[in-house]
C-alpha cells in the first residue's frame, strides 16, 4: 500500500511503528530471534496431528468463535514475539496506574498474504476454520490488509465501541496471555426499540442487553453482519469487582480497510 504513513497517522497518530527503514538497535536483533523461534513454531503448527480447534455457539448473530485456534506453545511464542517487538518498552502495571502515557497499542499495515509471517498465517487460519467468517468475505481478493495489536495489563480495558467504518465487515480477533470478558451489547437507541425485542426473544429470555465470553489464549472470534455493525464489543476493565485480566493480555484483531 501506498500510503501507508499517511493513513496511519491520519486514523491513529504517529507512531514509530510505522517508519520502516529505520536503523536497527540491539533490540530489534533480539526481536529478530524471538521472530525465527515463532516462525519454527508456525511451521512445526501446521503438521501438528491431533490438536483440534473447537467451534462454540454463540447467542449473537454474526459472533463465531472458536476455542483453542492455536496450540498453547505457539500461543506462548505469539505472546513473547508481540511483547518483544511492539511492547518492550512498556513495564508491566499492577493495578495502581502509573502517570507516565503508557504505549498499549501497535499497528500494521499492508498485505498478511504470506502464511510463514506472524499476521499472515493469522490470517490464513481464519480463511481455513469453517464458518469463522460468511463464505463471500472468504473469497475477497484481500482478506485482510491491517492489524492492530493491544496490550491489557491488570485493570485495563476497552470500552464498549463499534469499529470505524473506515474498516470493511469481518473482523477477526486472537488473544494470547491472560484471559478475559469480551462484552457485547445490542446498539439500542429510540429508535431501535423493536430490533432490541427482537434479539430478546432470539436469545430466549437471556437478556438481551448483554452477552459476555469468556476468551482464553489460543481462542478467536470474528464479527460479521449484526455482530460488526448492530452490537457493541468491549473488555471491561473490572468485572464483578474483579480485574478482567488478571496479568498481561495482547490481542491482534485483523481487519480490510473498505474500497474506496
Ligand atoms: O482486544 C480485543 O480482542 C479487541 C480490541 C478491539 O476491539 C479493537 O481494537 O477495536
Ligand atoms: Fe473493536
Amino acid at each position: 500500500m501506498e500510503n501507508d504513513n499517511s493513513l496511519f497517522s491520519e486514523l491513529f497518530g504517529d507512531d514509530e511503528d510505522s517508519h520502516p527503514g529505520e536503523h536497527k538497535s540491539e533490540n530489534d536483533s533480539v526481536s529478530d530471534d524471538i521472530l525465527k523461534v515463532l516462525q519454527d513454531c508456525i511451521v512445526r503448527s501446521k503438521h501438528l496431528d491431533g490438536f483440534t480447534p473447537l467451534k462454540e455457539e454463540t447467542h449473537v448473530p454474526g459472533l463465531a468463535l472458536y476455542r483453542r485456534a492455536l496450540n498453547p506453545d505457539l500461543c506462548s511464542r505469539y505472546f513473547d514475539w508481540l511483547s518483544s517487538e511492539y511492547f518492550s518498552q512498556t513495564p508491566q502495571l499492577g493495578l495502581e496506574c502509573s502517570q507516565e502515557p503508557r504505549l498499549n497499542q501497535g499497528m500494521h499495515f499492508g498485505s498478511l498474504n504470506d502464511a510463514n509471517t506472524p499476521f499472515g498465517y493469522l490470517a490464513e487460519l481464519s480463511q481455513t476454520l469453517q464458518e469463522l467468517l460468511p463464505a463471500k468475505l472468504c473469497q475477497r481478493e484481500v482478506m485482510f490488509d491491517q492489524a492492530i495489536i493491544n496490550l491489557y495489563d491488570a485493570g485495563e480495558g476497552i470500552g464498549d465501541h463499534i469499529d470505524l467504518l473506515r474498516f470493511a465487515d469481518g473482523i477477526v480477533g486472537f488473544s494470547f496471555g491472560s484471559a478475559a470478558t469480551m462484552r457485547l451489547r445490542p446498539v439500542v437507541d429510540a429508535s431501535d426499540r423493536e430490533r432490541a425485542a427482537h434479539y430478546a426473544e432470539e436469545l430466549h429470555d437471556t437478556c438481551a442487553s448483554e452477552v459476555t465470553i469468556r476468551l482464553q489464549p489460543g481462542d478467536v472470534y470474528a464479527l460479521s453482519g449484526d455482530a460488526r455493525m448492530q452490537w457493541t464489543h468491549g473488555f471491561p476493565a473490572f468485572v464483578d469487582g474483579a480485574a478482567n485480566v488478571s496479568s498481561r493480555r495482547i490481542s491482534v484483531t485483523l481487519r480490510k480497510l473498505q474500497d474506496d
